[in-house]
């Protein structure tokens, strides 16, 4: 077999030899635009730009690789190729191991500084004093409903939405050993249990479970001791050598979490962008429909509505209002321009590539 193998393996290193000598041209020619962007003190991440390379990939990709295994594979080479231009710092909620850090790695690749935070408050802190660049936040879940902390910190912060980020939220059953042998206790997020209540009841009606501050929490407990078993993502299991027991374990199989990337620039256009609205309007009967009408006027079609209780002033429900489109687009200016007129409260939370 061997024998056969060779002259494939003799190719692959040829074609490796060439791949690297692109990588390395590539991040050379990024080099060059650093020192531009330092010159210019313009922003070194440009997710307007990434997604555009990440688009013109899938349009050129002639298979068999899969567009989403090469998006991946060029995640990756930009973040490699941004951080010889500025290794950037990403603050997000932590501990480590969570999904947040999951979307962050996802989202930046891997040449990044990730800095884990206690709470959502400190995430904006981080990011809009400046200690860290970005800063990953959840702001829905699937199954969950609305993080109303990150909604009312996105009402007061300077910062804007620089992307969104959505995270397929699969959890795993782990122990030490990958036996359940030994094992009295379940622990895990209590979101986490409730997500998976059902296989639970189903596999291990007989085990006790407790609720810990986080699944990563519950992943080092259990890699410190063989009698617990933790309920976390594939993260933790990497970071706390843990092995699978039962894999993808959540009840519901499209349980997702979306993420804001919140940061001080804007990002530019890209011609395939949304752009998120915090609205408010007095508690009139009619009011919302009046809010929303220019939106329809031009066209401009509207992918998410969310009202929250507002908690002070002379108003009652405040809505996050998700559109297509940039905001420094024609047609968005004029909508917007309208409907500025028929609000109490307004606020550009940020524009950004889908
Ligand atoms: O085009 C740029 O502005 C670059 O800095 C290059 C590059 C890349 O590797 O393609 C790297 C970082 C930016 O976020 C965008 C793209």
């Amino acid at each position: 077999m061997e024998k056969l193998l060779k002259p494939l393996r003799d190719r692959i290193d040829e074609i490796d030899t060439q791949i690297l000598d692109l990588l390395n041209r590539r991040a050379r020619v990024a080099q060059e635009v650093g020192h531009v962007k330092n010159k210019l003190d313009a922003p070194i991440f440009r997710p307007d730009r990434e997604a555009q390379v990440l688009r013109q990939i899938v349009e050129r990709n002639p298979g068999p690789l899969g567009n989403a295994e090469l998006q991946t594979i060029y995640k990756e080479i930009m973040s490699a190729c941004r951080s010889l231009e500025k290794r950037i710092i990403v603050a997000y909620l932590g501990p480590a191991g969570t999904f947040s850090e999951q979307a962050v790695y996802r989202y930046f690749g891997m040449a990044i500084d990730a800095l884990p935070c206690p709470t959502i408050d400190e995430v904006f802190r981080a990011a809009e004093a400046g200690t860290a660049d970005f800063g990953v936040v959840p702001i829905e879940n699937s199954t969950e409903g609305a993080i109303n902390r990150t909604l009312d910190l996105l009402m007061q912060t300077p910062l804007t939405i620089s992307s969104e980020i959505s995270i397929l939220i699969q959890h795993n059953l782990m122990t030490r050993t990958g036996k359940m042998e030994n094992v009295q206790t379940i622990c895990a997020h209590s979101q986490a249990l409730a997500q998976c209540q059902g296989w639970l009841n189903q596999h291990f009606p007989n085990i006790m479970r407790h609720a810990v501050s986080s699944n990563a929490e519950a992943a080092r407990m259990a890699s410190e001791d063989s009698q617990v078993a933790a309920i976390a993502g594939e993260m933790a299991s990497k970071r706390y050598g843990l092995q699978v027991v039962s894999a993808h374990i959540q009840d519901e199989s499209q349980n997702r979490t979306r993420f804001a990337v919140v940061g001080r620039k804007e990002t530019e256009p890209t011609g395939k962008d949304q752009t998120s609205l915090l609205l408010s309007v007095q508690n009139k009967a009619g009011a919302v429909y009046k809010m929303l009408e220019p939106l329809e006027k031009y066209g401009v079609s509207m992918t998410r509505l969310e009202s929250r209780p507002a908690k002070t002033g002379n108003w009652e429900y405040y809505f996050f209002v998700d559109i297509d489109g940039h905001v420094r687009e024609e047609k968005i200016e004029k909508a917007l321009s309208e409907l500025k007129d028929r609000v109490v409260y307004f606020k550009v939370l940020g524009s950004y590539p889908i």
